[in-house]
């Protein structure tokens, strides 16, 4: 489904910042699959769902999703199969739009852009049934401006409107990192539920050991451009946050920041 094929980047080659952000990198996902990404700082976690939505262009290798090359598209044209909810609350929203307004934009999201803003009166009923689902009232709140809410709230609301458009593959990158510890479980337990709903082929990046075994059903490892552990579902269901911070310390010259958390 998501077939990632000898992809590296590397940042100001050939000067002293010269950064090898991704090394030869192969993965492959299945449909469905939901892989949670850890990694030393600097381990390139980012650079690789950047390289899947088109963020960055990398040096070699490809991108497909299901069996179609995207590699050269640029970013917006791989938006209607690629949803992405970032670490930011601010990020995936437009805070001076309604809620509304917002998930219109979102379902328009990959066709025409024209009259974005336009609610009529069936979208808005869709849309009340969709953000019922996120059991955070927010289906009352809908001519709210978004920049009201909190960052739980929007990142929930993110995280609706990254999926709103049936993407093939969801990106998150540390989107509960911000969140106080019961927001980010609202926010993971709605993850599950929408991925699992929509069969979403997934991965993850989260700095916290725990979720990382708790959610999806494989687990990699990153460091230094590479993937060093690709867990199994049978292997990672063995595994112990202890575990994944006992091979975190034998890696040379990683540097777990203060992020990295057991909680
Ligand atoms: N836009 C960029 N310009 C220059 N260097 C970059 C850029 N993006 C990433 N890098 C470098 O590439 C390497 C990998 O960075 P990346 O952000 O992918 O790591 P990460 O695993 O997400 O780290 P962290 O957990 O600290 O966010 C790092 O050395 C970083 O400094």
């Amino acid at each position: 489904m998501l077939n990632i094929t000898n992809v590296s980047k590397t940042f100001f080659p050939g000067t002293v910042n010269e950064r090898k952000a991704l090394v030869n990198v192969s993965l492959e996902l299945r449909p469905g699959d939901f892989v949670t990404v850890i990694g030393s700082n600097g381990a390139g976690k980012s650079t690789i769902l950047n390289t899947i939505a088109g963020r960055i262009q990398q040096d070699s290798g490809r991108v497909e999703i299901d069996g179609k090359e995207i590699t050269k598209q640029k970013e917006f044209q791989r938006a209607a199969r690629i949803g992405r909810v970032f670490q930011d609350p601010m990020a995936g929203t437009a805070p001076n739009l309604t809620v509304e307004e917002n998930l219109s934009l979102a379902d328009r999201r990959g066709a025409f852009r024209g009259l974005a803003r336009a609610v009529s009166g069936s979208k808005r009923d869709r849309f009340a049934e969709e953000l019922k689902v996120l059991e955070l009232g927010l289906e009352n709140r809908m001519k709210t401006k978004v920049g009201l809410l909190s960052g739980g709230q929007r990142q929930a609301l993110s995280l609706l409107m990254a999926t709103f458009s049936n993407p093939k593959v969801l990106l998150l990158d540390e989107h509960t990192a911000a969140l106080d510890p019961q927001r980010a479980e609202l926010v993971t337990r709605l993850t599950n539920q929408v991925v699992r709903a929509q069969g979403l082929t997934t991965l993850m990046v989260t700095h916290n050991m725990n979720q990382a075994l708790e959610v999806g059903n494989r687990l990699i490892m990153m460091h230094e451009g590479r993937i060093i552990l690709d867990a199994t579902p049978g292997e990672k269901k063995q595994m112990t946050p202890e575990d994944l911070l006992r091979r975190f310390s034998q890696l040379k010259g990683a540097a777990l920041d203060d992020k990295t958390m057991l909680q």
